[in-house]
C-alpha cells in the first residue's frame, strides 16, 4: 500500500518505520518544516493519508485531503470541536475518515474496562471518580484526547456525571482531569474511584510510540478496505 504522512515529527517518523516494516511505501512526507505538497506526485499515488500534526492544523490538512478525495487516518488531539462537519462530509459526500485520540491497543482494551467499571460503579455509593494523564513536556493540548475519551466514557455510565474539568475543585456534576507534563513520558492515563474506606484504580502506561504508530498503521490498512467515518470499534470489533 502507498502511504502520504502528513506531520513528519515524533509520530510521523515512528509510523513511517512500522509501516515500511510491514512492506508499505512512504510516498510523501509533508511537513510545515520541509518536504512534499499536497500538490506532488507522491501525494496522488497514495492509497491513504495518515495525518499526525498539531491541534491547529489538522482541519486544514484533513479539507486538503478530501479536496482530492484522500481517505485519512487522523491521529491529531485537540480539534474536535470540527467532528461534526468531518462526519457529515462523509455521510454526505463520501470522503473516509478514521479517527482515534489513540491508537494503541492496549488503551482500546482500557477504553472498554473504563467503561465496564463505570457501569459497576454506576450501582455503588461512596465513590467520586476523577482522573490523571501525564505526558511529555512537548504535548500542545490538555487534557490529552485520550483522557477526553476516557472521561466520556464514565459520564456514557455513571449518573451524575455530565462533563469533566480541569479547575481544582469541580463541581459534583464534573470528572476532575488532573494533567502534569513531566520530561519524556509517552502516555499515562490513571482512573481512580476514592472512597473513604479505599482506592479502586485503573492505570495505563505506553512504554514508548511504539504501539500508537503500528495502531495507526493497521488503522490504514483498515481505511484502505472501508468506507466512510471509521474508528477503533470498527476495527478491532469490541
Ligand atoms: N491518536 C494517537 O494515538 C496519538 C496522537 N498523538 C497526537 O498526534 C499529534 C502529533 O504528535 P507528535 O508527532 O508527537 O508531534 P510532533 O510535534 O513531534 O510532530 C508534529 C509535526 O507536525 C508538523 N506540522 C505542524 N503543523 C503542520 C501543518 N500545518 N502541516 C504539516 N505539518 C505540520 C510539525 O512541523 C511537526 O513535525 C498531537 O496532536 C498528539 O497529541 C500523538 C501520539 C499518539
Ligand atoms: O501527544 C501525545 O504524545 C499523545 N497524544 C494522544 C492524546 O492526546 O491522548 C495519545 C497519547 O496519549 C500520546
Amino acid at each position: 500500500m502507498n502511504i502520504a504522512l502528513i506531520g513528519y515529527g515524533k509520530m510521523g517518523k515512528e509510523i513511517e518505520k512500522i509501516a515500511q516494516e510491514r512492506g508499505h511505501n512512504i510516498t510523501a512526507r509533508i511537513d510545515m518544516q520541509s518536504g512534499d505538497a499536497f500538490d506532488g506526485e507522491g501525494f496522488a499515488a497514495a492509497d491513504v493519508a495518515i495525518e499526525f500534526t498539531m491541534p491547529a492544523a489538522a482541519y486544514g490538512n484533513y479539507m486538503e485531503c478530501f479536496k482530492r478525495n484522500k481517505p485519512v487516518v487522523s491521529g491529531t488531539t485537540g480539534w474536535l470541536d470540527k467532528l461534526n462537519d468531518i462526519k457529515e462530509q462523509c455521510e454526505n459526500k463520501g470522503q473516509t475518515f478514521f479517527y482515534a485520540s489513540n491508537f494503541s491497543v492496549g488503551v482500546n482494551v482500557f477504553f472498554e474496562i473504563n467503561k465496564k467499571l463505570a457501569q459497576l460503579m454506576n450501582g455503588v455509593s461512596g465513590y467520586e471518580v476523577s482522573m490523571e494523564e501525564t505526558h511529555h513536556i512537548h504535548k500542545k493540548d490538555s487534557p490529552s484526547g485520550t483522557a477526553i475519551t476516557l472521561a466520556e466514557g464514565i459520564i456514557d455510565q455513571l449518573d451524575g456525571k455530565t462533563g469533566w474539568t480541569e479547575d481544582q475543585f469541580p463541581k459534583d456534576n464534573e470528572i476532575q482531569i488532573e494533567a502534569f507534563r513531566r520530561e519524556e513520558v509517552p502516555g499515562i492515563h490513571t482512573v481512580i474511584y476514592d472512597s473513604e474506606v479505599d482506592e479502586i484504580i485503573i492505570h495505563h502506561s505506553a512504554k514508548s510510540r511504539k504501539g500508537f504508530a503500528l495502531g495507526a498503521v493497521l488503522a490504514a490498512e483498515f481505511t484502505a478496505k472501508n468506507k466512510g467515518f471509521l474508528g477503533m470499534g470498527d476495527m478491532l470489533k469490541f
